[in-house]
């Protein structure tokens, strides 16, 4: 027989012990790292890991260790998933126990605060690897569904399509199906965005407000994470797929997220150090805002929903205000997007023509009004 195919997930709070499950039911042996023995311990020996997923049981082909050298020896492929903040000083003590052909994963979905950069730039340059090494998981993957087995499917990107395929492969399983693109940009900033947008959805329900609200800062928030992603290179596509759209939907309208959830109390009045401090796992929006938006501005991309999010984190905007759709600095009527397929911008030089002709039309042909 062959041998079984051993792979390592780097942390274990609620996505690396779902993602190690899925690996495991796909048929790898799974070697799952944990910071505190006593975690490690309790996977390992109970297959229940009580913090993070309670009441969910482990395969039994899932081992865990506090080590992390017993963590990497051997392992074909590493997933990694820890707190985007901490990746940079983790890949340190990764990269002299990295077996050298191994493939590296991020799972994760933030952009290091005093950088930047995407998940995959940071291992990148962290590990010095080649990019054809690296892939990316992303998608409407909220962690406790998954542990409980409910259908999801997710998207393996890479520079390489043969690293995705190969990664998509041993990522899939009976209730998990992993689908596969090249656009590690799109893939990775939709699931970075899709967390801003959340916590406005979050603060808007916890404003009290409905529906429309709600679904108005969905759409236009999909707009808004499509107008970044592109100018950053991504292809406007994969923001319509399970990285952009999918993952918007799964993490706007579930209690069970995290971002959502630091919203929804920033919403009701508590304040950002209170809901930091109330938060027991890890709401990456909250470190995301202040980079994107520096991003955005970089590229010239208007972003006034992630913007009213960060106004509402430094306690300058009261949530009551937040409908960032209602909102404009021009007096002009804005298109929404696209008219007959030209990339509305929502500024004078699209509304010139109507503009004039609206003019000449009020002042009886006379005019030939100039803005
Ligand atoms: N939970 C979910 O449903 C999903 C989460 N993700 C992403 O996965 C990543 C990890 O999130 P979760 O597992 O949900 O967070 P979590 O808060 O449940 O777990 C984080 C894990 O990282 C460990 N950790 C914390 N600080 C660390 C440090 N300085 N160095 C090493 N390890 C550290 C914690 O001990 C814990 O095991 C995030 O980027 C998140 O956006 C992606 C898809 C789904
Ligand atoms: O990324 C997720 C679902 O796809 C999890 O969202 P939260 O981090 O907001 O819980």
């Amino acid at each position: 027989m062959p041998p079984r195919r051993r792979v390592t997930v780097l942390g274990a709070g609620s996505w690396g012990t779902t993602f190690a499950k899925i690996l495991a039911d796909g048929g790898s042996d799974v070697t799952l790292w944990a910071r505190r023995p006593e975690l490690a311990r309790e996977i390992r020996e109970a297959k229940r890991n009580s913090d993070y997923l309670p009441g969910i049981n482990l395969p039994l082909t899932v081992t865990a260790t506090s080590s992390l050298a017993e963590a990497l020896a051997g392992a074909e492929m590493v997933f990694v998933s820890i707190p985007s903040q901490s990746l940079r000083d983790n890949l340190a003590a990764i990269k002299p126990l990295l077996p050298s052909e191994a493939l590296v994963i991020s799972l994760m979905k933030g952009v290091e605060k005093k950088s930047g950069l995407r998940m995959s730039e940071v291992i990148e340059l962290g590990l010095e690897i080649d990019r054809d090494r690296i892939a990316v998981a992303s998608g409407p993957n909220l962690a406790l569904e998954i542990a409980k087995e409910q259908p999801t499917a997710a998207v393996i990107s890479s520079q390489s399509l043969e690293t995705a395929q190969r990664v998509a492969m041993v990522a899939s399983n009976r209730y998990f199906r992993s689908f596969v693109n090249v656009d590690v940009i799109g893939t990775e900033f939709g699931g970075v965005l899709k967390n801003l947008i959340a916590v406005a959805i979050g603060i808007v329900d916890g404003v009290g407000y409905g529906e429309n609200t709600k679904a108005s800062i969905i759409t236009r928030g999909l707009a808004e994470m499509t107008d970044f992603a592109v100018a950053y290179g991504a292809h406007a596509d994969t923001l319509a797929g399970l990285a952009g759209l999918g993952d918007l939907i799964a993490t706007s309208s579930s209690s069970l997220s995290r971002n959502n959830t630091a919203g929804r109390l920033l919403g009701q009045g508590y304040s950002f150090a209170d809901v930091v401090k109330s938060m027991q796992q890890t709401a990456e929006g909250l470190a995301s805002v202040a980079p994107i938006l520096e991003l955005a501005a970089a590229k010239g991309v208007d972003m006034p929903i992630v913007r009213q999010v960060s106004e509402v984190l430094a306690g300058t905007l009261n949530p009551r205000d937040i409908a960032p759709h209602l909102t404009t600095d021009s007096d002009e009527p804005q298109g929404e997007r696209t008219i007959d397929g030209r990339k509305n911008t929502g500024g004078s030089a699209f509304w010139r023509p109507f503009k004039r002709a609206f003019n000449q039309l009020r002042d009886g042909g006379r005019s030939s009004s100039r803005d």
